[in-house]
């Protein structure tokens, strides 16, 4: 069988803090195929993000493994790292990161053109999905957060990425928009074959994906 897509380890991560040190993750195992979909819930401050950083790569566990096709990511080196993220990964984070001097569609477009993965059509049929046709020439700070946000996922799937990582990524949404753009990037991750681990508080979007696992005392439960 081929190696999961995704793969964690026995993840431990603990933060300093002023009452000595934060255990936020104490052994943590998660795998992922291609196309699969997971949810990752858990309280506020249950370790969600640091779990969703450490599998982008964007931080590093104290013990443990992250395994992404199967090599093992703490051990490149930080460019090797980021090639990595850049063509394998499409990130989905709160706060969206767009770039102030950039229009939505340069937003949209940068990464994928750096890891040489543009697809202008793909980026147009996307835009047109998620609602963004007309609004590629104005810049994020003349856009609602719901439409920062749609911004960012479309930015995300453009390059076609084997796995994606989203924190929350209907969070700025009212439910009924939510609901809408949760559906279209379950139907373009399944589409595009990616695998996807998504954080949320809800429950009941937790529900709309094939499998959900809950962090609680640094451990998963489910
Ligand atoms: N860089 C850091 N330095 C110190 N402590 C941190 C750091 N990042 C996170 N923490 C702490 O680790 C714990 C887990 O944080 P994390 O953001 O992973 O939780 P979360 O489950 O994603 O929370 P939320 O649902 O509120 O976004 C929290 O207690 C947080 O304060």
């Amino acid at each position: 069988m081929d190696a999961p897509l995704l793969d964690l380890r026995d993840i431990r991560k603990t933060y300093p803090s002023d009452r000595g040190p934060l255990r936020v993750l104490d052994g943590v195992s998660i795998s992922l195929r291609a196309g699969e979909t997971l949810a990752l819930t858990g309280e506020s401050g249950s370790g969600k993000s640091t779990l969703l950083h450490l599998s982008g790569g964007l931080d590093q566990p104290d013990s443990g493994e992250v395994l992404l096709d199967g090599r093992d990511i703490g051990q490149l080196d930080d460019a090797a790292r980021a090639r990595v993220r850049r063509s394998r990964i499409g990130l989905i984070f709160q706060q969206f990161n767009l770039v102030p001097s950039l229009t939505v569609e340069k937003n949209i477009s940068l990464q994928a053109r750096l890891a040489n993965r543009h697809d202008a059509p793909f980026a147009a049929e996307l835009a047109g999905r998620l609602g963004l046709a007309d609004l590629l020439t104005r810049y994020p700070e003349q856009l609602s957060g719901g439409q920062q946000q749609r911004v960012a996922i479309a930015r995300a799937l453009v390059s076609r990425p084997a796995l994606i990582l989203a924190d929350e990524p209907t969070g700025n949404l009212d439910e009924d928009t939510g609901d809408t753009v949760l559906g279209l990037l379950l139907a373009l991750v399944a589409e595009t074959g990616a695998g996807l681990l998504m954080v949320t508080h809800s429950p009941r979007l937790a529900d709309s994906l094939q499998r959900r696992v809950h962090l609680s005392r640094g451990r998963l439960e489910g």
